[in-house]
């Protein structure tokens, strides 16, 4: 879908990204993670031409983004970052549909998208469809901008910590929203965070990246079962490496296929080993009952199984 290919970035004769190769395949969901200053945010605008790379090639869609008019390639690559950047003089609804708006949707289009993509992201219409950007949380004004970078179907949508400056329970809540999303609409999706917990749980690929270079690309498993250098152990993290471990494993894959009829707590079979942990730790219990998505009760989950 998107490819760097020897890929060297300068400004003002410093170089800050060096013979870059990467392949960012139709589906995946890859987060770039690496210090400040080491090269993720212009990365991602070298993608949607914010940034025009200095030497190299990169492709979308199998063709040079040189070939494609900055403005068609932004309407086929959603982008949403961290400031959120709405529209502040308009309402979350036309915030929205500014790109459909762009390529000429006639209105019964556009309000329907409207109406899809604030269902999708967990925002009420009723309440919230004329209402101004200042008059939103936080939470609610980042739902609006990954709205809007979804709302013409991009076949590639960039963030750029998009949840940054999120309180922990509202970039928790938008992380399983993103999650959600990738899985129902299979987006390709080009994430840039800091936080490598939030890489772990959103990722298909981990890159992580240190002045400019790409220091492993790996799948959450294997960069935690086989980190390439001390660096990359560094990022990982000492005290909660362990908690890592737990957090790319789901209670599905670990529990027993036993009736847990009789235990009366319980978590899903999507949810880590970290939260089911975390759940036996503070209900002082050894065990908990697993569920389906319907609320079926489907197995049973031992301390002993997420220890082992
Ligand atoms: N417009 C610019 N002019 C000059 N140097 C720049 C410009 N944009 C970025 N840089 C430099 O390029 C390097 C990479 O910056 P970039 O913003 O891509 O890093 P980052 O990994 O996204 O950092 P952060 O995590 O702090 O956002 C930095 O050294 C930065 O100072």
């Amino acid at each position: 879908m998107i490819e760097f290919r020897n890929i060297t970035k300068t400004f003002n004769a410093v170089t800050v990204i060096e013979g870059l190769n990467l392949i960012v395949e139709r589906g995946e969901f890859c987060v770039l993670i690496g210090p400040s200053g080491s090269g993720k945010s212009t990365i991602l605008r070298m993608i949607n031409r914010l940034i025009e790379h200095s030497a190299g090639e990169i492709r979308f869609a199998g063709e040079p983004i040189r070939s494609f008019a900055p403005e068609v390639l932004r309407r086929r690559i959603g982008y949403a970052i961290q400031s959120v950047g709405l529209f502040p003089h308009w309402t979350v609804e036309a915030n929205i549909a500014t790109v459909p708006r762009l390529l000429g949707w006639d209105a019964a289009r556009i309000e329907a998208r409207i109406a899809e993509l604030m269902a999708l992201l967990g925002l009420d219409a009723a309440r919230f469809r004329t209402a101004y950007p200042h008059q939103l949380s936080g939470g609610q004004q980042q739902r609006v901008g990954v709205a809007r970078a979804l709302a013409a179907d991009p076949d590639v949508l960039l963030m750029d910590e998009p949840f940054g400056a999120l309180d922990p329970i509202t970039r928790d809540s938008l992380q399983a929203e993103m999650r959600r999303i990738h899985a129902e609409t299979g987006k390709t999706i080009v994430f840039v965070t800091h936080d490598m917990d939030e890489a772990l749980r959103l990722a298909s690929r981990v890159v992580i990246l240190d002045k400019g270079r790409i220091v492993q690309s790996a799948t959450p498993r294997e960069l935690l079962h086989a980190p390439a250098n001390d660096f990359v152990r560094e990022f990982l993290g000492k005290d909660d490496y362990g908690l890592k471990l737990l957090s790319v494993e789901t209670a599905g894959a670990h529990m027993r296929r036993e009736d847990s009829g009789a235990v009366a707590e319980a978590v899903r079979e999507q949810d880590s080993l970290r939260l089911a942990l975390s759940h036996m730790v503070a209900l002082k219990t050894d065990r908990l009952g697993v569920e389906d998505s319907t609320g079926r009760r489907v197995g049973l989950l031992l301390l002993a199984d997420i220890v082992t």
